[in-house]
């Protein structure tokens, strides 16, 4: 009702013309997985790579989101659902703009993951299943946030008291109890290499 009197206009810069300026396409390597899992760990020096060969790249994460456009929004499934939209838009715009975007979310839950790839498009959404064992992310409890879980202290938390659905047919799935952060980094690079050529 509200877009009733917003009539688009077609760009005269286009994503490709921006695309053939960076010599590479652009699309969102998505990162899913639970808490602790090795989500930003991983994402932060395939960003590292990716940027030091010269590629246009940018890291969405709760560092950047939740505390900023996002602010305010809680981990009930419905204020998830609308920081992972939010978030879905913003890294179409990043898209169009010719960046390739890094995003590592918990992003726990399969209806929630297919609006975002209806948002960013099939074609540029490429999903990173990091599969750490609750028990791993447990043991690891990185910021201390299973124990106050565990003692009721964090409501809602993915994997003790919230779901997590695992992706059936992510574009990679790292399991981080059988590799290092390096070999997961060198699978991520070696397995996106085809996505970064120009269409
Ligand atoms: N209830 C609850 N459940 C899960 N995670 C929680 C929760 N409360 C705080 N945190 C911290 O917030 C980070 C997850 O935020 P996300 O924006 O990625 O979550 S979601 O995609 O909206 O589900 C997550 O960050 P990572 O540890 O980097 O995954 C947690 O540190
Ligand atoms: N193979 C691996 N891949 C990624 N992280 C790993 C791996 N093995 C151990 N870790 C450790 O697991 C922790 C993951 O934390 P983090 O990246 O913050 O997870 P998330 O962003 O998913 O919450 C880090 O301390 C990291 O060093």
């Amino acid at each position: 009702m509200f877009m009733e009197h917003i009539i688009p206009h077609d760009y005269i810069v286009t994503r490709k013309d921006r695309n053939g300026r960076n010599d590479h396409s652009s699309f969102v390597l998505w990162f899913t997985g639970l808490s602790g899992s090795g989500k930003s760990t991983i994402a932060n020096l395939v960003e590292k790579e990716l940027f030091f060969k010269g590629i246009q790249v940018f890291s969405l994460d709760g560092d950047n989101i939740r505390a900023g456009i996002n602010k305010g929004l809680t981990f009930s499934e419905g204020d998830r659902y609308e920081n992972l939209r939010r978030i879905a838009e913003i890294a179409k715009l990043f898209v169009d703009s010719g960046v390739v975007v890094i995003a590592a979310f918990v992003s726990p839950l399969k209806k929630d993951r297919e609006m975002i790839e209806a948002i960013v498009g099939s074609d540029d959404f490429v999903e990173v299943f990091v599969d750490t064992s609750l028990e791993e992310c447990e043991r690891r409890d990185v910021k201390g946030l299973y124990k106050k879980a565990r003692a009721g202290e964090i409501k809602n938390f993915t994997g003790i008291s919230a779901p997590y659905e695992a992706p059936e047919n992510p574009f990679l799935e790292i399991k981080t109890e059988e590799m290092s952060v390096e070999e997961a980094v060198e699978k991520v690079l070696v397995d996106i290499n085809q996505k970064l050529a120009l269409k």
